[in-house]
This record gives C-alpha cells, sequence and structure tokens, in this order.
C-alpha cells in the first residue's frame, strides 16, 4: 500500500477573549472567539514526531492575548491580519495562516455595566499565504422576519405535494452571509452599510421565494459597495404555520401560528461580481457557503 501526508493544517481553536478599556470612566468591552491555524513545512512531526518546526497552538493561543494587550484589538479584520502576518513573517516553517474571528455583542447598561447582546455574531475569516492576503467578513444568527410582503405559489404538485399555496404568509430567518473584501476597506463602516443592506431588502422586497429575497439581499450589496467581490448567504426558512382553529369552531385568518423550529427549509446561494478580482485562496477552505 502506497500512501502519504495531504493536506494538514493546525492552530488553537476558539480562544476566548475578552478585553475591557478603561481609557475612560466609560469602559468599552470586546467580546471575540479567535481560531489561529497554521500550514507549512509541517511533515515531520506527522512522519517522526519531529516537534522542532512546531509552534505550539499553546504559544499561538498566547500570541492572540499578547497582541490584545499590545496593539489592542480595533477592526477585528486587522487583528486577525496583524496575528496571521506574525505567524507567517516569524517563523520560516509557517507559510500560511487562518485566522477566524467571532465578536459577540454586548448592550451597554452603564458606564461599566453590560447585558448579553442578541446572539447575532459578527465573523472574519482572514487568510495570509506568504505576501497575500484575503479577508471574507460577515455575521451569523441575524433574525429577521416580516408578517407580511411573502408569497409562496406556482410550484409544482405531485401525490407528495401537501403544501397549500399562500399569497400572505410570515417570512422570517436567521441570515449567515459572508463577503469577499476586494480593495482597502473601512472595515467597521462597511460591515455596518452591508448589514443595514441586508435588513433593509428583507424588509422591502416583495417576496415570491426566499430564493428570491436572497438574491435581491446579495445583489444590494453588490450594488451598493464596490468593496465587496462576492457574497454568500445562508437562510433557513423559520416555518410559521397558520393554525388550523377550526375544532375551536375559530376562524384564523392569518393571526395564530406554529413556529416550527424543525425541519426547515434551507436556501443557500451567492451574488458573485463578473469582474470581480480573483478569489484565489480567499474561499478555498471555507465550507461551501
Ligand atoms: O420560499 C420558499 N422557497 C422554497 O423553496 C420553499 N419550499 C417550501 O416548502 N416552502 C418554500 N418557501
Amino acid at each position: 500500500m502506497s500512501y502519504s501526508l495531504g493536506p494538514n493544517q493546525y492552530g488553537k481553536a476558539e480562544v476566548r477573549l475578552v478585553t475591557v478599556s478603561r481609557s475612560s470612566s466609560v469602559h468599552s468591552l470586546r467580546d471575540l472567539t479567535v481560531s489561529t491555524s497554521l500550514r507549512g513545512s509541517l511533515a515531520a512531526t506527522h512522519l517522526t514526531g519531529d516537534n522542532s518546526d512546531v509552534v505550539a497552538t499553546d504559544t499561538q493561543k498566547n500570541t492572540v492575548y499578547a497582541f490584545a494587550k499590545d496593539g489592542g484589538v480595533d477592526e477585528i479584520e486587522d487583528f486577525a491580519l496583524r496575528l496571521g502576518r506574525h505567524f507567517v513573517t516569524s517563523f520560516e516553517q509557517i507559510s500560511g495562516a487562518r485566522i477566524l474571528i467571532d465578536e459577540h455583542s454586548w448592550d451597554r447598561i452603564s458606564d461599566h455595566a453590560f447585558s448579553g447582546g442578541s446572539r447575532e455574531v459578527r465573523t472574519t475569516a482572514v487568510t495570509v499565504s506568504g505576501s497575500d492576503h484575503w479577508v471574507v467578513s460577515g455575521l451569523r444568527d441575524l433574525v429577521v422576519l416580516k408578517t407580511t410582503g411573502s408569497e409562496f405559489h406556482g410550484y409544482p404538485k405531485d401525490k407528495y405535494t401537501t403544501l397549500p399555496e399562500t399569497s400572505d404568509r410570515i417570512l422570517a430567518t436567521a441570515v449567515t452571509a459572508r463577503w469577499r473584501y476586494q480593495g482597502t476597506v473601512s472595515y467597521t463602516e462597511s460591515f455596518a452599510a452591508i448589514r443595514s443592506l441586508l435588513v433593509s431588502t428583507f424588509a422591502a422586497k416583495h417576496s415570491l421565494s426566499l430564493q428570491q429575497t436572497l438574491y435581491a439581499m446579495g445583489s444590494a450589496v453588490l450594488e451598493a459597495r464596490p468593496e465587496v467581490a462576492e457574497i454568500r448567504l445562508s437562510m433557513p426558512n423559520k416555518h410559521h404555520f397558520v393554525v388550523d382553529l377550526s375544532p375551536f369552531g375559530l376562524e384564523n385568518n392569518n393571526e395564530v401560528f406554529y413556529a416550527a423550529d424543525r425541519p426547515y427549509g434551507l436556501i443557500e446561494g451567492s451574488v458573485v461580481r463578473d469582474d470581480a478580482e480573483d478569489a484565489g485562496l480567499a474561499w478555498y477552505s471555507l465550507p461551501e457557503f
């Protein structure tokens, strides 16, 4: 039998990092989950257990904490780039790094007290390869719902079809979006603008399918934001079924719903700028969506 070591990477997953900035009496809080992953000439440890090229995952974790203190965390994209470049430039055997950061939000109660924000998470995935880099940012669990302006009909019917057609239904989803940046970007400003476009397009677009809404949301981002080369959206259809109240002699005029948590439809798609800069490595180690 013949075989050899295939692609491999290693790092510290889910380093929980909380920073408090006390430079004024109004403290600011950042809550991040950082994952590092390194690639390079790492065959020896796999084949013989020779660790002379292995930057320990414990060292990677410590570097995350040290960089948070020394230089601070401002934009998560810049923090990720700083970490990625550090590993690639400081260690000859390391040729590539991927740094993933999730930012968890907190709402301010007072100068130095906070309450748990929504489940929504801001994300970035930075890939450094030699002197190249790619930044893929996004969000997860952006929950949106509209109570009208959504229809679904015209689909094929076979002997297994029971779904009634509707011209007025609740449309609800928890958006996961990832977009690839190109050029120079003001990350926080761009994130806020893209998030706002996603939300406002969801609300404004009269929907004949969640697929149509997804495409409208992605298109709105590409039309308004030249720094976005492509966007991928994953949107569960969080079904709200009209409850049959007739056994109780009651009419239900689209007012009482059963919010099913599973199964759910899962609608996924991307919108890609025709003249986008080459994606290169940007997506290659991300899941398809
Ligand atoms: O917007 C929708 N798209 C579908 O593909 C689908 N399928 C389904 O059962 N309901 C819906 N809704």
